[in-house]
């Protein structure tokens, strides 16, 4: 279990976070989620004290600089560019696992989770940005650690890549490791966390499990699809109800109730092509939840 409380740090110019209290649970893997500048960077650094700050991060119980392991402990992905361009892939990994005192044989293994073999003796300036991603998630998994602390790890991956990712922290998390791990992407973090951490300008918006964060700020519309949006529009707004046109022939209808909706058409005599209610997915929640938080509405 991974335990922050008060993460706090303020840049001059404002920016910055700002008593952040959560924990990690192992065997899931956590995302922790914020738009760009939100400050999931900042928080990272400081969970594992590469940025001075107030709070504090605790490992099962111990703080990062006090792990008598951290290489075995912690796995971390802070910043995929930071390899000398120079050393090879294998050359990087060794040199990590030396000072960490990992067994070099390690060096392969990672080196094929990853799927970097034919690349090993390849020099990393040479690496694109998803190979890079790649080295750096083999370096934070070279100790076999049991926390997994990954700032961005699907930056830069193709498709497959995102896939194969979402893959390799479902196993590790299935293997009982804390895994957290950060991404400004809704719809890639969608399908890979189990928990969610969401942040907002700095200040934790939510923390649990991300079906409860999606059904907390979830909505239903009635989707309508005639060849009479017009004349449906008027009469569904005569009635009270809020209706938006999001195509030519498409209307959303700002209720859960099919039935109201659908006997409003038939009485109008608008002929219908599709009905039914469509439910707000992960992106939507986050919208609304940051609307909400700023005190303003989603919609
Ligand atoms: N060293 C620094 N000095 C001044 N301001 C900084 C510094 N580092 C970050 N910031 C500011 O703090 C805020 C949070 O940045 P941070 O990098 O933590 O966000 P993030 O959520 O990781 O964003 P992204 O998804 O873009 O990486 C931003 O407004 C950023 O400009």
């Amino acid at each position: 279990m991974i335990r922050a409380e008060g993460l706090t740090k303020r840049f001059p110019d404002g920016a910055g976070v700002e008593g952040l209290t959560f924990t990690v649970r192992p065997g899931v893997v956590t995302g922790f989620l914020g738009a760009n500048g939100a400050g999931k960077s900042t928080t990272i650094r400081l969970m594992l004290g590469l940025a001075r700050g107030a709070g504090r991060t605790t490992f099962g119980g111990s703080g990062y600089a006090q792990l008598a392991d951290p290489l075995r402990s912690v796995g971390v992905l802070v910043d995929a560019g930071a390899f000398h361009p120079a050393r090879t892939a294998e050359a990087h990994l060794r040199m990590v696992a030396a000072g960490g005192g990992v067994p070099a044989r390690r060096v392969r293994e990672v080196l094929a989770t990853v799927g970097l073999e034919t690349s090993a003796r390849k020099a990393v300036g040479r690496f694109s940005l998803g190979m890079r991603q790649r080295l750096g998630l083999a370096t934070a998994l070279l100790g076999d650690p049991e926390y997994l602390i990954l700032d961005e790890p699907a930056n830069g991956l193709d498709p497959e890549g995102v896939r194969w990712i979402r893959v390799l922290l479902r196993d590790l998390a299935a293997e009982g490791r804390t895994v957290f791990a950060s991404s400004h992407l809704l719809a890639e973090m969608s399908q890979l966390a189990d928990d969610l951490i969401v942040i907002d300008s700095g200040r934790l918006l939510s923390a649990g499990p991300m079906t409860e964060f999606v059904q907390r700020h979830a909505h239903a519309d009635v989707v309508v699809r005639t060849s009479q949006p017009v004349e449906l529009m008027l009469e569904l707004t005569r009635r009270g109800l809020r209706v938006s046109r999001e195509a030519a022939e498409e209307l959303v209808v700002d209720t859960a109730d099919t039935e109201l909706v659908s006997a409003i058409a038939a009485r109008t005599g608008a002929p219908v092509r599709e009905l039914f209610v469509r439910h707000s997915g992960l992106e939507e929640a986050f919208m609304a939840a940051t609307v909400a938080a700023k005190g303003g509405r989603a919609r």
